[in-house]
């Protein structure tokens, strides 16, 4: 290729001593020659954080690699002055062409994970951030629900993106604090990243591994940084008054007993969800109950047909203020059902509920459904295998399960077969929606009772930081 046809700027600079010219092109390439010569180069778009000037010298800050990222500086002394506002000029324009966020808004959740999303933000993050010349606030989240009232009030014209260095949990606070603002539609625009620093990541894992790219702190702040954006389908789950806004997942059955339970073990460290997930599966339990859905194109020979349930559908209560829920009509719907007893109900609206399971493979951010994926009848073995194979998503091949894309779905979670005293749990994004007579806990409010409830998604409602795909 003749670069110099596709140069936006090509000038004299010496590196380390040594007598190059650094260009850039048109398709975004910072190249150069060092004392080898070796030709050099960096692709702005993917691998340049930001620059600044010092006197004369120019240091371009780069993350490099690809498996694990590392801060590189690159430091150019162009031969005159004029030459040095040229090249400042025409990298700053480029970066300023990408349209990269300027001022960001931070969540540090201290108590997330293991603890170490303070030291990860100072160690990891911020400094990257300072290279990328972006100004940032800071806000440790103090309490429970902390973020959520941050989201509902902060003044979004102030920020380009809001970044949760967390779990999923401190996203899902913040994604339900938005949608309570009069103006939720434009807020709703407000891209959403987040720094790997829970025990669940999974929205950021789905992020990062639908564009090849490990789960990494440093991964997740090149994308937010990139700016580069993609709409996130919200599920509304309502019962009665109450309302839970959902980005990542619900489960009800083994999954959920599993995940919440498991906390009993906590001493045991990580190895508590393979040690209790053995233990439900060898004294398996299967819940009584239905879910009807509203099949996506497809999908619509999976269970009995019933017709509009529309009678059954209880509309959601108009609340005082912010978004009222997806606008569908139900009439129109076909609804099909499911019988229990079940093993297991999930359903997942991104392909990672966690860094390690992989529940939905087929799952998309942005196609307007859940991913529906139920095990009623399973023998014992043949369950460990398929828990074996959450990590790739090779479960939903099985034979015993069922898995398919919905658009609605009313689930009736019944009590324990053959134990009517014992009922189950209900959790969503790491929240329980639901503890049910007998379970773990059940002494604790949660938001919901354990009985009916619904769950409509909403297309691409939502806006998350995201690594071109
Ligand atoms: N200062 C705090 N004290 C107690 N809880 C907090 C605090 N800040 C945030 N939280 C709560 O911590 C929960 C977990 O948040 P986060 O998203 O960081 O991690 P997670 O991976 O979802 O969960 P885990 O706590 O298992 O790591 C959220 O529900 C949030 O409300």
């Amino acid at each position: 290729m003749d670069h110099h046809q596709h140069s936006i700027v090509s000038d004299e600079v010496s590196v380390n001593g040594f007598k190059t010219s650094l260009t850039l092109t048109t398709d975004g390439i910072l190249r150069w020659s060092d004392r080898g010569p070796h030709l050099r180069q960096l692709s702005v778009e993917k691998e340049v954080v930001g620059f600044s000037t010092s006197g004369r010298l120019i240091t371009v800050r780069a993350l490099v690699g690809q498996r694990s990222l590392v801060r590189k500086r690159f430091v150019f002394e162009p031969v005159s002055d004029d030459s040095l506002r040229n090249l400042c000029d025409k990298i700053q324009g480029y970066i300023h062409s990408l349209g990269r966020p300027k001022k960001l808004f931070i969540f540090v959740n201290p108590f997330g994970g293991k603890k170490s999303a303070s030291k990860l933000f100072t160690n990891e993050v911020k400094p990257i951030l300072e290279d990328a010349n972006i100004e940032f606030t800071v806000q440790e989240t103090k309490y429970q629900l902390h973020a959520k009232e941050v989201a509902r009030s902060l003044d979004l014209s102030k920020y380009d993106g809001i970044i949760c260095v967390s779990g999923d949990g401190i996203l899902v606070e913040v994604v339900n604090g938005l949608l309570e603002r009069e103006d939720w539609a434009a807020a709703l625009k407000t891209p959403l990243g987040v720094i790997p620093a829970g025990t669940g990541n999974g929205m950021i894992k789905s992020l990062l591994d639908s564009a090849g790219e490990p789960c990494t702190p440093a991964h997740a702040v090149l994308a937010a940084i990139r700016g580069h954006k993609r709409s996130l389908d919200v599920a509304t789950i309502w019962q009665g008054e109450t309302v839970f806004f959902s980005v990542l997942m619900l489960a009800w059955g083994l999954i959920s007993d599993i995940d919440i339970e498991s906390e009993k073990y906590r001493w045991m460290g990580s190895a508590r969800i393979e040690f209790y997930a053995l233990k439900r599966i060898l004294q398996l339990r299967k819940y009584n109950g239905s879910i009807r859905f509203v099949p996506a194109p497809g999908f619509e020979n999976v269970g009995e047909e019933i017709g509009s349930c529309v009678d059954s559908m209880e509309p959601l209560k108009p609340r005082p203020h912010g978004y009222q829920g997806p606008k569908v009509d139900f009439k129109s719907f076909n609804w099909r059902q499911l019988n229990g007893p079940f093993v297991s109900v999930w359903l997942h609206n991104v392909p990672w509920g966690a860094e390690h399971t992989m529940a939905a493979p087929d799952a998309k951010f942005e196609d307007g459904y859940l991913d529906l994926i139920v095990m009623r009848q399973c023998p014992k073995l043949a369950l460990i295998s398929l828990m074996s194979k959450l990590n790739n998503g090779g479960h939903v091949k099985s034979p015993y399960v069922v898995y398919i894309k919905v658009k609605a779905v009313i689930l009736e979670p019944g009590p324990r077969a053959g134990k009517s005293t014992k009922e189950g749990i209900i959790d969503s994004d790491g929240e329980v929606l639901a503890r049910g007579k007998g379970t773990y806990k059940s002494n604790l409010k949660s938001l919901m009772v354990y009985d009916k409830l619904q769950v409509v998604v909403d297309q691409g409602l939502a806006t998350l930081f995201t690594p071109p795909v």
